[in-house]
């Protein structure tokens, strides 16, 4: 399911800034992302991307001034797990997986807690998410200290769509990956968008963040630089000079 120019906006940020003293971390940050779509987030380190989910999810802090807004309805004062029921779930740049429980019972928690299925429910999307992300039969009952790097990738997104998101903001999700296994995640990606999921992500890999996004916004010191088609954004100056390092990209 791609976005179109007539489908609706789910997730907007209006005028968001969030502050740690003097350090304005996001600034005055808008913009919209429309039902069905995969929206790249791209800036240097330290740009304010993950802050931009923090204050999203509210994990752990809202905003210090501004709205976000899920289909309309502000959420911007709910609480963490307010904003994960109302369909708004994120990963995160560390592991965040219960590491003595198994990757079923990972997922299964998700069901529940983020997802609100219970018994025989929270059991059939506990199993349809891990064949979603296709973790292999005899991985899902292994403990989380025991799975690969890709695999804890493929578990913290089943843990994901088992929460039942509308949209999913996924943060980082290659670091630490091989080449070939950014490939993997590419396809991953497309598959939960597939299943109706609008996903929002930040990546430092530029391959991955190029090839899955439909739409492309850059950060630079907490604020937008540039938001367009991620072919006409990364010929912009500006960012070339902030997030490129003043160098053409190749792709
Ligand atoms: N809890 C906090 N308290 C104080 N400063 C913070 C806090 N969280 C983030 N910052 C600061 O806010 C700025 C933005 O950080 P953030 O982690 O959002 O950047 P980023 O674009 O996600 O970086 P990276 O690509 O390295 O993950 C940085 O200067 C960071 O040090």
């Amino acid at each position: 399911m791609a976005a179109t120019d007539a489908s609706p906006v789910l997730l907007e940020v209006r005028n968001v800034t969030r502050r740690f003293g003097e350090l304005v971390a996001v600034d005055d940050v808008s913009f919209t992302v429309t039902e069905g779509q995969v929206f790249g987030i791209a800036g240097p380190n330290g740009s304010g991307k993950s802050t931009l989910f923090n204050v999203i999810t509210g994990i752990p802090f809202p905003p210090s001034s501004g709205a976000v807004l899920l289909r309309g309805e502000e959420i911007q004062r709910l609480r963490p797990h307010q904003i994960s029921r109302a369909g708004i779930l994120r990963t995160f740049q560390k592991d965040a997986e219960f590491y003595t429980l198994t990757a079923f019972e990972n997922v299964y928690t998700s069901a529940v807690y983020c997802g609100g299925a219970v018994g025989a429910d929270a059991r059939r999307d506990s199993m349809q998410a891990l064949e979603d992300v296709a973790l292999a039969d005899d991985r899902r009952d292994r403990p989380v200290s025991e799975l690969s790097v890709f695999e804890r990738k493929q578990l913290m997104i089943a843990s994901a769509i088992a929460g039942r998101p509308k949209v999913l903001l996924l943060d980082e999700p290659a670091a630490g990956l091989t080449r070939p296994e950014v490939t993997q995640l590419a396809d991953l990606i497309r598959t939960v968008h597939r299943r109706g999921i609008t996903i929002v992500l930040i990546e430092h890999v530029l391959p991955l963040l190029l090839s899955v996004s439909e739409h492309l916004m850059v950060l630079n010191q907490g604020a937008v630089i540039a938001s367009g088609t991620p072919k006409d954004v990364v010929r912009m100056p500006q960012v070339v000079e902030a997030y490129l390092g003043k160098r053409e990209v190749s792709h």
